[in-house]
C-alpha cells in the first residue's frame, strides 16, 4: 500500500497503461479485459488489473499533468514492480494533416514544465524520449492494424489554459500536438528504469475549431487503446 494506491504488491502486471481519465482507465478495462479486479479507488483514481488475450494487463488512471501523473508513476514502479508504462492520452492536434481521432505515437517531448531544468539544472535541455523498443513495437503493431499513426514531437504544457506559449512557432518546427504529461513520462522512465511510451488520440484542434464530446472522448479512443494493448503482449 502507498500513500496514492490501496493495493499490494502484485496486485499490478508489469505493463501499466495510464489514461489521465480514470473512467478512460474502467473503460478499457470493461470492454477489453477478461478478469477484471479493481485494484484502487483511492481519491477515484480508478486501477484494474485483469488479462488480455491470456497476459495480465494493468490500467490506471494517472489524474492530468505531470505532477499528478508523476506520483502514480512513483508508486507503481517503486511499490509495486511495474516495468512498462504507456499512456493511452488524449491531446490537441497542432499539425493541419492530423484530423480528430487520429493517433499519434509520441517519438519525443518539449515542455514548458520545470521537471528537466530541475533535473538537470541551468544549461542543460535534456532529450525526452521513449523507450525505443516501444515505440518501434507499437509503430508495426499499428501497421499491422491497419491504424494510421503519426509520429513525432508532442508538447507536454505545464497549463491547460495557457494563452501565453507561441505555439505558432511550436507548430513551424515540427511539434504535432499539446497534451500535459509526455515529458514527465519520459523523464521518469529514464530515472526510475522502466519502459516508456506515450501514445495519443487527437480529441481537439488548437488551429481549427473541432473537438469531440467529452462522452466521445472517453469511448472513441479504441484504435489507441488497442494497439497499446496489442503492443503490450510483447513485453
Ligand atoms: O486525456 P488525458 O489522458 O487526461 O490527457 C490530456 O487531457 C487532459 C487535459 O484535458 C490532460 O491530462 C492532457 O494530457
Ligand atoms: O492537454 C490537452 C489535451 C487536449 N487538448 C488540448 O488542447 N490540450
Amino acid at each position: 500500500m502507498t500513500t496514492h494506491i490501496n493495493a499490494k504488491m502484485g496486485d499490478y502486471a508489469e505493463t501499466v497503461l495510464l489514461p489521465g481519465d480514470p473512467l478512460r482507465a474502467k473503460f478499457i478495462a470493461d470492454t477489453f479485459l477478461e478478469d477484471v479486479v479493481q485494484v484502487n479507488e483511492v481519491r477515484g483514481a480508478l486501477g484494474f488489473t485483469g488479462t488480455y488475450k491470456g497476459k495480465r494487463i494493468s490500467v490506471q488512471g494517472s489524474g492530468m499533468g505531470i505532477p499528478s501523473m508523476s506520483i502514480y508513476i512513483n508508486e507503481l514502479v517503486s511499490a509495486f514492480g511495474v516495468k512498462n508504462i504507456i499512456r493511452v492520452g488524449s491531446f490537441g492536434a497542432m499539425a493541419d494533416n492530423i484530423a480528430l481521432g487520429d493517433v499519434v505515437l509520441a517519438s519525443g517531448a518539449s515542455t514548458d514544465s520545470a521537471v528537466i531544468a530541475q533535473t538537470f539544472g541551468p544549461g542543460i535541455y535534456w532529450s525526452a524520449l521513449p523507450d525505443f523498443e516501444l515505440l518501434d513495437t507499437a509503430y508495426h503493431q499499428a501497421q499491422a492494424m491497419n491504424v494510421p499513426v503519426k509520429v513525432g514531437n508532442i508538447f507536454a504544457a505545464d497549463r491547460f489554459y495557457n494563452d501565453e506559449i507561441d505555439m505558432d512557432k511550436l507548430k513551424d518546427y515540427g511539434v504535432l500536438g499539446t497534451e500535459m504529461e509526455a515529458a514527465g513520462l519520459y523523464l521518469l522512465g529514464s530515472k526510475l528504469k522502466f519502459r516508456a511510451l506515450d501514445i495519443l488520440t487527437a480529441s481537439d484542434h488548437i488551429y481549427r475549431d473541432e473537438a469531440l464530446s467529452a462522452q466521445e472522448r472517453q469511448t472513441s479512443f479504441k484504435d489507441m487503446m488497442l494497439v497499446a494493448l496489442e503492443t503490450s503482449l510483447k513485453f
